[in-house]
């Protein structure tokens, strides 16, 4: 066979392959970008609602804040199948952690949130537009990743807002976002908070997004998150040399749970769970 036939042949297949890819990065991206568009677009939406209705920056403005965020998924096709709502009812402030895959997570957090909840984020959303907005509205608390010195003692002064308040607090302990089909080691900060507030953790667990969301793939169509409210886990007793072994077993446990709801078979991953 000479060289033009196979070049001929080896086109045949890789231009059809191309134009897929372009077209998939493509329908990816755009999807991408219609879910910020949409982010800012309702963020500008609810931000007068809450300055309206409770006149600044209150965590009482998240009630209008999920109520608005939770239109977002009939808009991109996710449903979820919520399980174990009532371990949410408790008296008191907790301290809430879940595992932490995508911008659209969002949605997830939304579609649950408890009353008088706050969440802890990266203080670059507050740079986000409307976005960064409406989370200063609904009283998120912003820490600087990079100083955990700065991140340790706004964690101190929010434990005890959590108790004058009565405040539950929305930790995700991976620090970052993962869509890897597993969890990261979990950071501390969440940990030193329970204990420090003397209130429970209550584990939460949203199944894999992988089989409708890759960014490596460029895969982004609609689908089904399972989402777990796990009971709650006490630290009454414990102590500063407790943690380790507190974070190590909320892992394992939220670990376990993922694994299950995302219908994989679990791998023991025999590794520390704290991030060193
Ligand atoms: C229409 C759309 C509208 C959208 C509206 C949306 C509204 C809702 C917004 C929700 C936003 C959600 C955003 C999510 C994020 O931004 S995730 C990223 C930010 N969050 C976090 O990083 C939380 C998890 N991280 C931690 O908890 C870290 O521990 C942190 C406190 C940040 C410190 O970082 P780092 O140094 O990297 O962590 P380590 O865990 O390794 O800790 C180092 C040592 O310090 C000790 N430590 C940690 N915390 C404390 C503490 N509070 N008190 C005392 N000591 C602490 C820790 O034990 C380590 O020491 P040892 O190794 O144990 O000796
Ligand atoms: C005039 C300024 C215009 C700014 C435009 C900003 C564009 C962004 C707009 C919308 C984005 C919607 C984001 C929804 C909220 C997402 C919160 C979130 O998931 O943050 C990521 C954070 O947990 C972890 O960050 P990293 O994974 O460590 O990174």
């Amino acid at each position: 066979m000479d060289l033009w036939w196979l070049l001929w042949i080896s086109l045949l297949f890789l231009v059809p392959f191309i134009l897929m890819e372009i077209s998939s990065g493509f329908k990816f991206h755009f999807k991408l970008v219609y879910y910020c568009a949409m982010c800012l677009l309702l963020s500008a939406l609810a931000a007068p609602m809450c300055l309206l209705t409770n006149g600044g920056r209150t965590v009482n403005n998240m009630r209008i804040i999920s109520r608005v965020v939770r239109t977002l998924k009939y808009f991109f096709g996710v449903r979820f199948e919520v399980k174990g709502l009532e371990n949410f009812q408790i008296d008191g402030p907790c301290v809430i952690i879940s595992n932490h895959q995508s911008i659209l997570d969002m949605m997830g957090l939304m579609e649950i949130l408890p009353d008088r909840c706050v969440q802890i984020a990266k203080k670059e959303l507050m740079y986000a537009g409307s976005v960064g907005l409406i989370t200063y509205l609904g009283g998120v608390i912003y820490i600087n990743r990079k100083r955990t010195s700065d991140a340790k003692s706004i964690m101190a002064a929010v434990a005890q807002a959590m108790i004058s308040d009565n405040l539950k607090v929305w930790i995700y302990p991976e620090g970052t976002r993962n869509n890897s089909g597993d969890l990261l080691p979990f950071k501390k900060g969440a940990f030193h908070l329970a204990l420090q507030a003397q209130v429970p953790i209550i584990p939460v667990v949203y199944s894999s997004l992988t089989s409708f969301y890759n960014q490596k793939k460029n895969l982004f169509t609609g689908g089904t998150v399972k989402v777990e409210i796990l009971p709650k886990i006490d630290t009454s007793g414990l102590t500063e040399n407790d943690i380790t072994d507190l974070t190590e077993r909320c892992h394992q446990t939220m670990r376990q749970v993922f694994f299950r709801l995302s219908n994989k078979p679990y791998e023991s991953n025999g590794q520390s769970n704290c991030a060193q």
